[in-house]
């Protein structure tokens, strides 16, 4: 995708971002969504992370005045998706997790048809579908079918639909699913131009190391819930792996970890590495500096997984199982896959 997106600066009411208190929505006896309390701002991307069947579509959707929520308040852009859907709708740009697409017409002409319906003229239609072919890197297959089109083009279609009318808030429910290693990074690079020129940003996806470049903000979502800052704060506290490498001799770092009083049960080997679990960053400091004073020629030094990783792991372990029981997310989340263990 190319590095000179098409964006103007958005509408006033991108300043409200979404808020959202309270939400519930339940499918018969299903309970998707029990209770959702966050706020997402605008200039910046937030992340909505959770396991399969967590509950994050179904939030998506009520955000994106497609289902209307049992109990609880929604606001995007100022508006309520379920009194005002129109404006909700003019300001929001939806992404689902899967395309439905025209078959039958061309990019080009699937990007100008969202365009007339969003009520742009058939010049400035024409115009804008050439901005966002531009935008998403598209040009080498805009006269082809969608229905021709590989799951990474689609999502590159979807995400040039979701634009066509330059929202102030974008509903991304997994973006990056099948986009090659490249189209990773421009899509990473085009959804943080869109934040920083002021629009409110979130995103939906079950691989963590995915978001960890590309969100500023996270909500952690469990069996339909909104994990409370107190639990995160918990999570954020308990020791963590950190990642430690040496150059020169090898049993120096050994030693140096039993002079510093690192018990034998916090430190394991992993290839060439050893990981030692840390209590918070000053601690991490710390033991750096101690290691250095003891002339261990440190090469690598940094936490063994992400911010986003960890702490979902973390809520794993520190959450009571009898809570563990609901519609998804029965056990602890794969980071890489996003798979229920
Ligand atoms: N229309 C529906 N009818 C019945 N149950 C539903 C419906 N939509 C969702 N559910 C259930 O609600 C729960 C939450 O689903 P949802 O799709 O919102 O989760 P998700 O976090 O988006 O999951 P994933 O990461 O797998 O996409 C699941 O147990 C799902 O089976």
């Amino acid at each position: 995708m190319t590095q000179t997106p098409y964006v103007t600066a958005p509408s006033p009411s991108g300043r409200d971002g979404i808020v959202v208190t309270g939400l519930r929505r339940s499918f018969g006896d299903v309970h998707a969504v029990r209770d959702m309390t966050f706020t997402a701002r605008p200039g910046r991307v937030t992340a909505l992370i959770g396991p399969n069947g967590a509950g994050k579509t179904t939030l998506l959707l009520m955000l994106a005045t497609l289902l209307a929520p049992d109990a609880g308040t929604l606001s995007v852009a100022g508006h309520d998706p379920v009194t005002s859907p129109g404006a909700v709708r003019r300001a929001t740009g939806w992404m689902p997790d899967v395309l439905g697409s025209w078959n039958a017409l061309s990019v080009r002409r699937a990007i100008e048809t969202t365009a007339l319906l969003y009520g742009m003229t058939a010049e400035r239609a024409r115009e804008r579908a050439e901005e966002l072919i531009t935008l998403v890197s598209l040009e080498d297959i805009a006269s082809a079918q969608t229905r021709s089109l590989s799951r990474g083009q689609k999502q590159r279609l979807s995400l040039a639909r979701a634009l066509v009318h330059d929202p102030s808030v974008l509903l991304l429910d997994e973006p990056a699913s099948g986009l090659d290693p490249a189209a990773r990074v421009a899509l990473r690079e085009l959804v943080r131009g869109l934040a920083r020129d002021g629009r409110t940003v979130l995103v939906s996806s079950h691989v963590l190391a995915e978001l960890e470049e590309l969100a500023d903000d996270a909500v952690f979502v469990e069996q339909g819930s909104t994990v409370s800052a107190e639990r995160l704060a918990r999570a954020a506290s308990s020791a963590r792996p950190w990642r430690i490498r040496t150059t020169g001799s090898p049993e120096l770092l050994p030693q140096a970890l039993a002079d510093l009083q690192v018990p034998a049960a916090a430190v394991s080997t992993v290839g060439d590495s050893l990981l030692v679990a840390v209590s918070g960053e000053d601690s991490a400091a710390d033991l750096l500096a101690g290691l250095v004073h003891r002339g261990v020629r440190v090469s690598t030094f940094a936490p063994a997984v992400g911010d986003f990783e960890r702490t979902f792991l973390d809520l794993d372990r520190h959450s009571d199982p009898a809570e563990r029981s609901g519609p998804g997310g029965d056990g602890p989340l794969d980071p890489h896959t996003g798979d229920v263990r």
